[in-house]
């Protein structure tokens, strides 16, 4: 259902990712492992139209996705950018509220809906996000992301800097999204036990291209390839 085909593209001439082709199939979730620097967020990016391509193309259910980050997000493409963004002067209700609206969706109903199922930030509801802990504003991030009703989510390290009992939290919400609304996810991550933890299968990125494709049992059996990815 969704598929970046042939992807090229980086940092005006500065070529970062090569012919990468990578495919979420309707209700997966796939990781997207690699060492720093290997070119994960940038093929987010890529896939978000938040760079421009250089070659290829990202398709959405058969159909090339739109030419805009905008309009990407209302044909149902999700982005949880690395870094956690999200307003820290608005209340937390208010950042939820604000991306429903922007994609055409009733924002109380997205309010009520992310607060019940993130019951951690109920209590912040009417708090500013910029005064949350990091892993709260992550958590925040993701229920923005799940308010514009998204069939496929990409999620850019959503572990980093977060503490592992929000980790431990994040990955059940997550598996919950995924088995209930049947919301396929992309995600990239460094922390290996998170991602054995929720995907079932994974692509390995070096130097900006696909090494390998491997699913979770392969990955549980090859401590090489953990070692490397770890980078210990
Ligand atoms: N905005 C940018 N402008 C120029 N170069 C960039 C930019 N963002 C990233 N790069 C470069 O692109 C390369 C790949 O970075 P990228 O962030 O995509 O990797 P990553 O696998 O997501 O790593 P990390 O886990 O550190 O985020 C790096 O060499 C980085 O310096």
């Amino acid at each position: 259902m969704f598929k970046v085909v042939n992807a090229t593209g980086g940092y005006g001439k500065t070529t970062i990712i090569r012919n990468v082709s990578l495919e979420v199939k309707s209700g997966e979730v796939v990781a997207l492992l690699g060492r720093n620097g290997v070119g994960k967020s940038t093929l987010m990016r890529f896939a978000t139209n938040l760079i421009p391509p250089m070659e290829g193309h990202v398709e959405i259910d058969g159909n090339p996705a739109p030419n805009s980050p905008a309009k990407r997000a209302k044909s149902g493409l999700g982005y949880v950018p690395q870094g956690r963004f999200v307003f820290p002067r608005m209340t937390v209700i208010e950042n939820i509220a604000v991306a429903a609206a922007t994609n055409g969706h009733d924002p109380k109903k997205a309010v009520e809906e992310a607060l019940a199922d993130f019951p951690m930030l109920r209590p912040k509801a009417h708090d500013l996000a910029g005064g949350l802990s990091g892993g709260q504003q992550q958590v925040l991030a993701l229920a923005r992301a799940l308010a514009i009703m998204p069939r496929i989510l990409l999620l850019d390290e959503p572990t980093e800097g977060v503490q592992p009992s929000i980790i431990d939290e994040m990955a059940g919400i997550l598996k919950r999204i995924n088995r209930d609304r049947g919301i396929a996810i992309l995600v990239a991550e460094q922390n290996l036990d998170f991602c054995l933890s929720i995907a079932e299968r994974a692509y390995v990125m070096e130097k900006g291209e696909i090494r390998m494709e491997t699913d979770r049992d392969a990955l549980l059996a090859d401590k090489e390839l953990q070692q490397e990815l770890l980078g210990v």
